[in-house]
């Protein structure tokens, strides 16, 4: 069994999930901060790939195999040594993203994607899952609003498909209402990171009563 806790991070686009996973890092010790897809050197070459603006040609199957292949490496690489080392893993976007994303968002079904996913992580799944919720149109305004940030092949998509994205994720709320907590990622920063950390405090204590 794992000494460590896995934590994940999820949402739309926008809806503010790296800021705030910083600020949690920064305020706790002995944590790993990671992110999908990426976070490791394979993963972020297949990141590229994926998020690339001139492969539009991409076949949404393909999509969804990539990334889950990067999710393997990256859980195998990275995320598991740390989990079987006792750290706190924070990571930002994991299997949700593809359930939402591709299998809700693209149609290919979030059951059909799961199973290609359990063949990736096995029986890896978070111990937490904090879903930052918001309107799609709210969460790209922010992005359109921060000028430095790259826009990738998947930002491009249309409104329609944003707005499945955050029908996925609901569908996967109630699928998995004891693994996935959801946070009004609208309000202000103040209050989403207050929410956030307590739900991450409460994790860790909940886990190791004597820390
Ligand atoms: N609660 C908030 N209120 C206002 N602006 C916010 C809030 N949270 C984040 N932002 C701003 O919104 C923009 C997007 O935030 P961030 O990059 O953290 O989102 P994200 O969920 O990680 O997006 P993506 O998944 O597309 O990478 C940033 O400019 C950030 O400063
Ligand atoms: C892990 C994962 C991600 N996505 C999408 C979600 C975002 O649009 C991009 C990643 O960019 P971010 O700035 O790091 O959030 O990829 C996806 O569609 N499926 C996935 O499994």
């Amino acid at each position: 069994m794992n000494k460590g806790i896995f934590i994940t991070f999820e949402g739309p686009d926008g809806a503010g999930k790296t800021t705030i996973i910083n600020m949690v890092t920064e305020q706790l010790e002995n944590v790993l901060l990671t992110r999908e897809p990426g976070g490791i050197d394979i993963a972020e070459q297949i990141r590229r790939v994926i998020l690339a603006r001139e492969n539009t040609a991409m076949d949404p199957r393909t999509e969804a195999l990539l990334y889950a292949a990067a999710r393997r490496q990256h859980l195998m690489e990275k995320v598991k040594p740390a989990l079987e080392e006792g750290i706190v893993v924070l990571c930002d976007r994991f299997v949700d993203s593809s359930l939402a994303y591709q299998g809700h968002a693209r149609g290919l079904g979030i059951d059909e994607v799961l199973k290609i996913n359990q063949f990736a992580i096995e029986d890896m799944m978070p111990d937490l899952t904090i879903y930052f919720d918001i309107e799609p149109e709210l969460g790209l305004k922010r992005i359109n609003k921060n000028k430095g940030r790259e826009v990738n092949r998947l930002d491009l998509e249309n409104l329609d498909f944003h707005h499945k994205v955050r029908e996925g994720y609901a569908i996967l709320m109630e699928r998995f209402p004891n693994r996935i907590v959801k946070i009004d990622a609208s309000d202000t920063l103040e209050k989403v990171f207050e929410k956030t950390i307590k739900l991450v405090i409460e994790k860790i204590e909940q886990k190791r009563p004597s820390v």
